[in-house]
């Protein structure tokens, strides 16, 4: 028993310079826990509610002073003297305050901040780094802990970058990689070789975009894809064994719900969820691609279903706006077959007690993970220790280039440590065609 005796939210500042929620969490013991909000701009339209001010004088309407005074106020109010220790209550007594299906009347980033700041606090006072407390309440004795398998932003694109080229995310996996160290070394490589060759192809600037992957506006969605195969070349790493590929398409940011098409602006091109298919099945013959997050939109779930019968069995399909992290609409992909992993991302959910629950679902039907940041992060690493702490098999942090995405590159590197190198590494992919045709 350690129960709450004070929690205090402010106003703080993301990588986007935009306003996000901070929330303190202090124990009778004396021990304190901090969690920092993330915030996303490609939003899923199932999201739990992030709660904003809307009063432009401020922030562009932006500001979170009304989340942040529901911490002050009612949430503490019901939360204090309550035990800390006792996860699943305090998150079931937020969800009962608020009373709305997404957590409208009092933000979704006001309770995930109180959510994880317990959560913290909780493992200070009993002397474990976090992703150990989280192993310890919801993992089994026996299971071994390793670093997750990084995907990597490299070239950005849609709402990240100013809408250059139509596909969001073109990343690279180091699955040759041995250890996480290594892992890193090799993303650097290929980083830094993007970069040489933006600026050889003739691109006036490089061009960071939110999460510090390059941003140029480049002729087609397909150019992403040769860049990326190139630089890894360059970088001297074998295309496909040693680094692999994933995309985030996004699509349900160029999705037309009313006619049912995609609308690929900056190519010019409209096409049906079948072609869509089609496009994607051509990428995965002409590139190492391993994985394909968001592939059709949020709506288009008889699209999903063909998409997972065709490509299922070649490549990991992610489910990102698809599921939300909201266990209703995982266990709805399940069944109807439609994906085969989750990307978690624990603000579109709202509570750690959730989060869990949606990691749960998806593990035991045989869905991969990927805990995933946002595009609007801040200098918080807890994303680490949720991925390590739930054996979460990958990880999505964005690019290297950025300090809210290194804080989290680089407690993985201390957690690294800790573990004595435990590394996912490529194995956790093996189901994909590309890396089974290796042997
Ligand atoms: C991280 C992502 O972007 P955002 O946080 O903007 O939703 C994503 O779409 O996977
Ligand atoms: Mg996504």
């Amino acid at each position: 028993m350690n129960r709450i005796k004070s929690i205090t939210g402010r106003e703080i500042l993301d990588s986007r310079g935009n306003p996000t929620v901070e929330v303190d969490v202090t124990l009778e013991s004396g021990h304190t826990g901090r969690m920092m909000v993330p915030s996303g701009a490609s939003t899923g339209r199932f999201e739990a509610w992030e709660l904003r001010d809307g009063d432009s004088s401020r922030f562009r309407g932006k500001g979170v002073q009304k989340a942040v005074h529901h911490v002050n106020h009612e949430l503490s109010g019901i939360l204090i003297g309550q035990d800390a220790e006792d996860q699943a209550n305090l998150d079931h007594r937020m969800l009962e305050l608020d009373g709305t299906d997404n957590k409208s009347r009092l933000g979704a980033n006001a309770i995930l901040g109180i959510s994880f700041a317990a959560a913290h606090a909780v493992a200070s006072a009993a002397g474990k780094p976090l992703y150990r407390h989280l192993a310890d309440m919801y993992l089994s004795e026996n299971e071994r802990l390793s670093i997750p398998l990084p995907m990597v932003n490299i070239i950005s694109g849609g709402l990240h970058a100013g809408k250059n080229i139509d596909i969001q995310d073109f990343l690279i996996y180091p699955v040759g990689a041995e250890t996480y160290p290594q892992a890193l070394e090799m993303i650097s490589a290929v980083y830094w070789k993007t970069q040489e060759l933006i600026l050889k192809k003739g691109y006036v600037g490089y061009l960071l975009a939110d999460e510090g992957g390059f941003g140029p506006a480049l002729s087609s969605n397909e150019e992403a894809l040769e860049l990326l195969c190139s630089a890894i070349e360059l970088a001297g790493l074998k295309l496909g064994e040693e680094v692999g590929i994933a995309l985030d398409i996004a699509s349900s940011h160029f999705y037309n719900i009313n006619n049912h098409v995609y609308e690929l602006h900056s190519e010019q091109r409209i096409l049906s969820s079948s072609q869509m298919i089609d496009m994607l099945e051509q990428w995965i013959h002409r590139y190492p691609i391993l994985s394909i997050e968001d592939g059709l939109a949020e709506d288009d779930w008889e699209g999903w279903q063909e998409l997972t019968a065709r490509l299922g069995g070649k490549v990991q399909l992610v489910g990102d706006d698809l599921f939300t992290t909201n266990p209703n609409r995982i266990q709805h992909g399940i069944d109807i077959k439609a994906g085969n992993a989750v990307l978690v991302k624990m603000n579109q959910i709202g509570t750690l007690t959730e989060t869990v629950a949606a990691v749960r679902l998806a593990k035991s039907a045989g869905f991969q993970t990927v805990i995933s940041a946002r595009s609007g992060e801040t200098e918080d690493a807890t994303l680490s220790d949720l991925a390590v702490g739930l054996n979460g098999g990958q990880i999505k942090i964005g690019s290297l280039a950025r300090s809210s995405r290194l804080s989290k590159y680089n407690q993985l590197l201390r957690i690294n440590e800790q573990l004595g190198g435990a590394f996912a590494g490529g194995s956790i992919l093996s189901h994909t065609n590309h890396l089974s045709k290796k042997g």
